[in-house]
């Protein structure tokens, strides 16, 4: 039987409502608006369309933007430097520094620099510690995403047994903290992992995110399981005509999907919602800095 498609680009779209509704209280009941500043270092054009797309959505929920866009060759400490002067700013409650950077930059090093209450990404040590030790933390988009998706279709995840495929800082390691917070029985597959399509054929939950274009076969997952693909891979697609590319997610999506029970799309799945709950982490953030209560369902 075909899989249920999880429509991460609807499923987005709610979560931009809910985000815009409680930017309109805040402004009407506060006096407050919320800003996002984005930091680009370079040209990477991937990037650029990213920033460009979280500028455009961070206006359209009523909250105000700032972008800082910087040459290739920026010094770290001219970085720091930015970061400093965002952190120190009151009109600013969420700072991201737009990843990758270029490679004379300690990457590291810039996001240990962000005030931790104002790292909307999630990635500062002080965060992954929270995190980690099941306290009230600032939560990393993309698995945030993951999660309210997986929330949303099954309802209670508890004695799931769930596995990450990839163990990077930004998504494989918070989405697995994620999963435990919400009782899965939970592995960390990687590249060294024995035997991955059995480990991977035991799991109701699969969370895809090693970025290898289609790696994961229909005949690895189990009958029914749930499929999370976080990959976004751009590919030759002949097939379109001679140049084209397309993109394609870490999952095979025509074999998985005859045998998951549901599963996320690429494009249109997990992508969409790492800029939505980007706005929802603006809004958690700049809650507690004023000391109002959070808004409810935008967090983990
Ligand atoms: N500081 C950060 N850098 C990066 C992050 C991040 O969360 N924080 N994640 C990615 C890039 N990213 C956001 O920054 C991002 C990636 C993909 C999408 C998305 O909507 N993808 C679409 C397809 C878009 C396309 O055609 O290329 C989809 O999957 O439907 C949004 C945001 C790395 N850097």
């Amino acid at each position: 039987m075909a899989a249920n498609i999880i429509d991460g680009k609807a499923f987005a779209a709610t979560v931009r409502e809910k985000v815009a509704g409680h930017v309109a209280r805040l402004k009407e009941e506060n006096d407050i608006i919320p800003g996002l500043a984005v930091v680009l270092v370079g040209e990477d054009p991937a990037s650029q369309v990213y920033v460009r797309s979280k500028g455009k959505q961070t206006v359209e929920v009523g909250m105000n933007s700032y972008e800082h866009k910087m040459e290739a060759d920026t010094s770290e400490e001219d970085l720091l430097a930015v970061i400093n002067g965002l952190n120190n700013d009151p009109a600013v409650h969420g700072i991201l520094v737009q990843l990758p950077l270029p490679d004379h930059l300690n990457e590291d090093l810039i996001i240990n620099s962000i005030a931790p209450e104002k790292d909307v990404d999630g990635f500062h040590i002080s965060n992954v510690g929270l995190l980690g030790t099941g306290q009230k933390s600032m939560v990393p988009c993309t698995p945030l995403g993951c999660l309210m998706m997986l929330r949303d279709y099954h309802g209670s995840l508890s004695g799931m047994d769930a596995v990450v495929i990839g163990r990077s800082n930004i998504v494989g390691k918070p989405m697995a903290q994620l999963l435990l917070g919400d009782s899965c029985t939970v592995t960390i597959a990687h590249s060294r992992t024995k035997d991955l399509p059995e480990v991977v054929r035991r799991a109701d939950i699969v969370v895809a995110a090693v970025g290898r274009p289609e790696m994961v076969p229909g005949d690895w997952i189990k009958e029914g399981a749930t499929v999370i693909d976080v990959g976004i891979n751009r590919i030759p697609a002949p097939e379109k005509g001679e140049g084209k590319m397309k993109l394609v997610g870490d999952a095979d999506f025509a074999s998985c999907s005859e045998r998951a029970g549901a599963i996320t799309p690429v494009p249109g799945g997990v992508g969409p919602m790492t800029i939505a709950c980007l706005l929802a982490n603006t809004v958690t953030a700049c809650c507690r800095a004023n000391g109002l209560a959070e808004p409810e369902g935008l967090t983990a």
